[in-house]
Formats: structure tokens, C-alpha cells, sequence
């Protein structure tokens, strides 16, 4: 008993330190030794520019820049004015702020110089430091790179803020901070430890599974905590689509037959004319595709031609496109004209596309709401058109009445299929992370300690590799630079 607990203890406090090796192994690569420099605030015209080194002749640079006098203490703002170190001219009057490593953004020594945001200060306080020794302007996302390299973020945290620069709606915003904040990293660090807890006592049992001296069902116990890892781990892979979705925005697409009004909704929508209306059927031939921010999430908003049969060759066309976009939507917006349910193309759109999809349960894939344009010509009593109807709502293009409603439905349909970015464990937000979670599954399909202990072992060890690439990159440059290039320069 005695024995097979310290070597449990022993293995349990070994095994991780392999993993940082390997992390850290992967990030020394990209350990640079030069300085960079690079604007870091927006371009153009304004109030204040942020200029921000990095590296280890920032110091050099900063006094370079504010000699004589000596540099503010560290982390604290102080007003110097700048000046050529060439020609002593001088720049401007700024403020400086000293950062020593380790304690910086990048974890190297940074500087950073706020200084007025016109277009001739920026550039000659740019050109001034290009003259510093050992000073070079930076490469996109080269501060975060280095911030990475230090083992200030992990690359998890390094995606939420790329995402976090580009959200543009609030759930984006909300799962960015969430990701940059580190909850998916620590999930990935805690399935982590479950598999090298598991790892030990695999090992353990090989080593002293004979003597009667170990725990017993230790053996039971990793297997227990393996399953239960995989039944997590195939949970968070079917929410993955939600995550990305969010990221990348929900596909929502409008069909319907000709002059339902489809291109009216997509110009009230996205509240810009995306698309000509006309009174004459068929005026949208191609997919026209609008990014629109609806009710705080990312939508990817598509008009498509009306489905109908037995037209000339590029409305035909226009219906071969419609029905393939209706095929990626996440959710499908459909319409009809609610004083014209009794025409062939209405009843054909319902009985082939709505009635269908109305049948699927939700959870089965795509979405769908069935709207009936056009309320304002139904007559004031008898406002049910069609009592054999799946659930529908009422609007009116041409008043906006039931326009909230609308939107109240599409929120509660976007929730769905993006997942809310409030509540609930982070979500997978890349194909990267879909990509190491199953491989990390796969391997521990392999795992069966009942067949071989051996095989078991080594299946352990695959999975939490692949976990551990979930944080850290798996050290291939190629995953690092494409994560990389959605930074800009100065980032
Ligand atoms: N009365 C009324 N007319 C509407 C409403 N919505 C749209 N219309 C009119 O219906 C006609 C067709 O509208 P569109 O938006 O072009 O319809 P569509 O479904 O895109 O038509 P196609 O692209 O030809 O398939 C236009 O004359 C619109 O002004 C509505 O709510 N009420
Ligand atoms: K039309
Ligand atoms: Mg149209």
C-alpha cells in the first residue's frame, strides 16, 4: 500500500512537468532577441497615439528619446518631452511609461509613449526610434507573438484577444473576453490532469500491479475518470458548431416564393437597401449576402430568388442557387404572402421546404421560421389565414407591424444555434480546438487497460498531447503564424 502511493505521488507530480517542457520547447522557438517598435492606437487623425517597444533595448530607446533627464520609475506614468536622438529636434511632449520585464504585456522590458495623434508626431517619433540601436519596426501581431513566447498567454487566450479586437456584436465581444480571460485554457489544463492522473495510476498498476501492495481499485478509478472525460469531451464537441458560429456569424437565410416580400425583409434587416424590391416576381436572381448585427449576434443575412418552377434559364439558375443556399443555412426565414396562400408556388414552397423542416426536432440541424408577410391586406376580422398551418407569425413589410415579434423569435432561434456566450462552459470557438478534441477522443478509443496496460499507457499519453496543442499550439509554426496573422501590426 505504502509504496504504490508514493510512486502514484511521485507520478502524478511528474507527469506535468513533461508537459511544460514541451510547451516551453514550443514557445522558445519563437523567442526573439530584437527590439520592435510599432504604433499600437488606430491610424489616422487623433487625440492620442499609443507607441508602444518591446524587447530588451526599450530602455535604451526610451532614453534616447527623453535624455537628459532619467526615466520614470517603473509603471508610472510621467511627462518628458521627446526628441530626436540624431538630431536633438524636438517631437513632441509626451507621456512615457516604463514597463521592466517580466512584468509587461510581452513579459519583455516595454516602453510605451502617448503621445498627440497627429499624422507628422507619429511618424517622427516612429523614425526617431528606428534610429535607436538595435531597434526594428514590429511585425503584424508581433507584441501578442512574444507575449505567447514568454508564456504570458496561452494560445487559447491569445485567440480570445484576436477575437475580442474584431468582435462587432456584443455576444461576440462577451465569448472573446471569455476565451482571452483563460476559461477554455484552465478546461483544457483540467482535462489535462484528469488524463495524467489517470496516466499514474495506469502506470502504477504496471509496475506494482502484481504485488498486493497497491491501492486497490486503483485501476477501476482511472477507468471511471476516462469514461466520464470522453462523455465530456463528446459534449463539448456537439456544441462546437455554437462557437463558431458566434465567432464567425449564424447563417440566416430568407426563402420563399416569388414577391413573398423576402428582399423587403433583408433591406428592413439589415436597414440598408441590400436588394431591389419591385412589384414583379422574380427580381432577386442571385444570393445576395449581408453581415447584419440582429438583436447582439453575428448574422450572415442571405436573399435568395423565389422558388418557383417553369421560368427562363437564369431565374432557373436563380432557383438552383436559392435551393443550395437553403441547404447551409443555420436558420431558415420563411415567407409567404399571407393574402396569397392559395397560389401554386405558395402551397409547393409549403408542402416541399416548411412542412419538412417544421417535422425536424430542433436539435436535428437547421431552424425554422415560418413568417406570413403582407398582414396589412388580410381583412381586420379573420386574421388566421390558414388554420392547417405549422406555428407562424404575422408581419407587415410595408407597416413594420410584428417586426418585434420578429426579432424576439430570432433571438431566441440565434441563442439556440450560437449558444449564449453568458452562461454555461466556454465553447469551442475554432475548428483548431474541434481538431485536438477529437483527436484527443480518438486516441482514447484506443485505451482499453482490460486488453493491454501497455497500449492503455501509451493511448493516455497521445490524448493529453493533443490536449496540451489545445493551449499550446502543438509547436508547429505554420498553426502559430495563421493564428497570428488576424492581428495587426502593433498588437
Ligand atoms: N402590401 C404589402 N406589400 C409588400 C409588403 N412587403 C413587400 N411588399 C411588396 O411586395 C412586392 C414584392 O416585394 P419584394 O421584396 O421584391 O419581394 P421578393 O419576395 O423579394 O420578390 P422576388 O425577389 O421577385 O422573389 C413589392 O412591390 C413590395 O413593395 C407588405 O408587407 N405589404
Ligand atoms: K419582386
Ligand atoms: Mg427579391
Amino acid at each position: 500500500m505504502w509504496r504504490g502511493l508514493s510512486v502514484l505521488a511521485s507520478r502524478t507530480t511528474r507527469a506535468p512537468s513533461r508537459l511544460c517542457v514541451c510547451l516551453r520547447s514550443g514557445a522558445q522557438s519563437l523567442a526573439p532577441g530584437s527590439t520592435v517598435f510599432a504604433l499600437s492606437s488606430g491610424q489616422g487623425r487623433c487625440g492620442i497615439a499609443v507607441i508602444r517597444t518591446s524587447g530588451p533595448a526599450s530602455g535604451l530607446a526610451l532614453r534616447s528619446l527623453t535624455a537628459p533627464r532619467e526615466p520614470p520609475p517603473a509603471r508610472s506614468a510621467a511627462l518628458r518631452l521627446l526628441r530626436h536622438p540624431r538630431s536633438g529636434e524636438p517631437l513632441d511632449r509626451a507621456l512615457v511609461l516604463w514597463f521592466p520585464g517580466p512584468q509587461s504585456f510581452t513579459g519583455e522590458d516595454c516602453v510605451e509613449f502617448h503621445v498627440h495623434g497627429g499624422p507628422a508626431v507619429v511618424s517622427g517619433v516612429l523614425e526617431a526610434l528606428g534610429s535607436v540601436p538595435g531597434l526594428r519596426a514590429a511585425e503584424a501581431g508581433e507584441f501578442t507573438k512574444r507575449a505567447f513566447a514568454h508564456g504570458k498567454l496561452s494560445l487559447t487566450e491569445v485567440e480570445g484577444l484576436a477575437d475580442l479586437i474584431h468582435a462587432e456584436t456584443e455576444a461576440q465581444r462577451r465569448q472573446a473576453l471569455r476565451q482571452l480571460e483563460g476559461e477554455l485554457g484552465q478546461l483544457g489544463q483540467h482535462w489535462a490532469e484528469t488524463l495524467t492522473k489517470a496516466l499514474a495510476h495506469v502506470e502504477a498498476y504496471i509496475d506494482f500491479g502484481e504485488d498486493d501492495n497497491l491501492e486497490e481499485g486503483v485501476l477501476e478509478q482511472a477507468d471511471k475518470e476516462v469514461r466520464a472525460l470522453e462523455v465530456s469531451l463528446q459534449a463539448h464537441l456537439r456544441d462546437a458548431r455554437r462557437g463558431q458560429r458566434l465567432r464567425s456569424g449564424a447563417h440566416v437565410v430568407v426563402a420563399g416564393p416569388p414577391n413573398a416580400g423576402k428582399s423587403s425583409l433583408v433591406n428592413m434587416l439589415s436597414r440598408k437597401p441590400v436588394s431591389i424590391v419591385s412589384p414583379e416576381p422574380g427580381t432577386t436572381r442571385d444570393v445576395l449576402e449581408t453581415p447584419v448585427d440582429l438583436a447582439g449576434f453575428p448574422v450572415l443575412l442571405s436573399d435568395t430568388a423565389g422558388l418557383r418552377e417553369g421560368v427562363g434559364p437564369v431565374e432557373q439558375e436563380g432557383v438552383h442557387r436559392a435551393r443550395q443556399r437553403l441547404e447551409q443555412a443555420d436558420i431558415i426565414l420563411a415567407l409567404l404572402d399571407a393574402s396569397d396562400l392559395g397560389s401554386s408556388s405558395s402551397c409547393d414552397f409549403l408542402d416541399t421546404v416548411v412542412v419538412p423542416l417544421a417535422a425536424q426536432r430542433p436539435d436535428d440541424g437547421q431552424r425554422l421560421l415560418l413568417v406570413l408577410n403582407k398582414s396589412d391586406l388580410l381583412p381586420p376580422e379573420g386574421r388566421v389565414p390558414s388554420p392547417g398551418l405549422p406555428p407562424h407569425l404575422l408581419l407587415s413589410c410595408l407597416t413594420g407591424a410584428g417586426l418585434d415579434d420578429l426579432l424576439k423569435a430570432l433571438r431566441t432561434q440565434l441563442a439556440a444555434v450560437c449558444g449564449d456566450p453568458s452562461i454555461g462552459p466556454p465553447l469551442l470557438t475554432r475548428a483548431r480546438h474541434q481538431h485536438h478534441l477529437q483527436a484527443c477522443l480518438d486516441a482514447l478509443s484506443q485505451y482499453q487497460p482490460a486488453s493491454d496496460l501497455a497500449l492503455a499507457a501509451e493511448a493516455l499519453r497521445v490524448a493529453r498531447r493533443h490536449l496540451s496543442h489545445l493551449t499550446g499550439g502543438g509547436g508547429t509554426e505554420e498553426i502559430l503564424d495563421l493564428i497570428f496573422r488576424d492581428f495587426c501590426v502593433g498588437k
